[in-house]
């Protein structure tokens, strides 16, 4: 069972290094994103899910899991992409202002 954990625990360490890439795109989108409403975008959240399925029926994975889990996912890339952009416009306003 140690082993096991031990395992459990490196890939863990690898799935928070995939996420901070995922998340800096984030960033990069909420720099792009011209319109707050553009941040949530529910076509490619049902296309990244879509894809995601495939992998995971590709790997043997239950779809149906993997999908909850990334609906998970994208509701807090969101959430983190609206925070970003909120930051973003604020510090241009207090630019403006100065
Ligand atoms: C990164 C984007 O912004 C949001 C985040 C998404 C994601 O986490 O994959 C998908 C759709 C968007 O609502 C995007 O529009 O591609």
């Amino acid at each position: 069972m140690k082993d096991v954990r031990e395992g459990v625990d490196a890939v863990d360490e690898a799935l928070v290094r995939l996420l901070a890439r995922r998340f800096g795109y984030m960033d990069a989108a909420a720099r792009i994103k011209p319109e707050r409403g553009h941040v949530r975008d529910e076509a490619r959240k049902a296309q990244v899910i879509a894809n995601v399925s495939l992998h995971a029926a590709a790997q043997g994975l239950p779809e149906d899991r993997i999908a909850r889990l990334w609906d998970c996912l994208v509701e807090e890339s969101i959430a983190y992409e609206f925070e970003a952009f909120d930051g973003l416009a604020a510090a241009e306003r207090a630019q403006h202002a100065s």
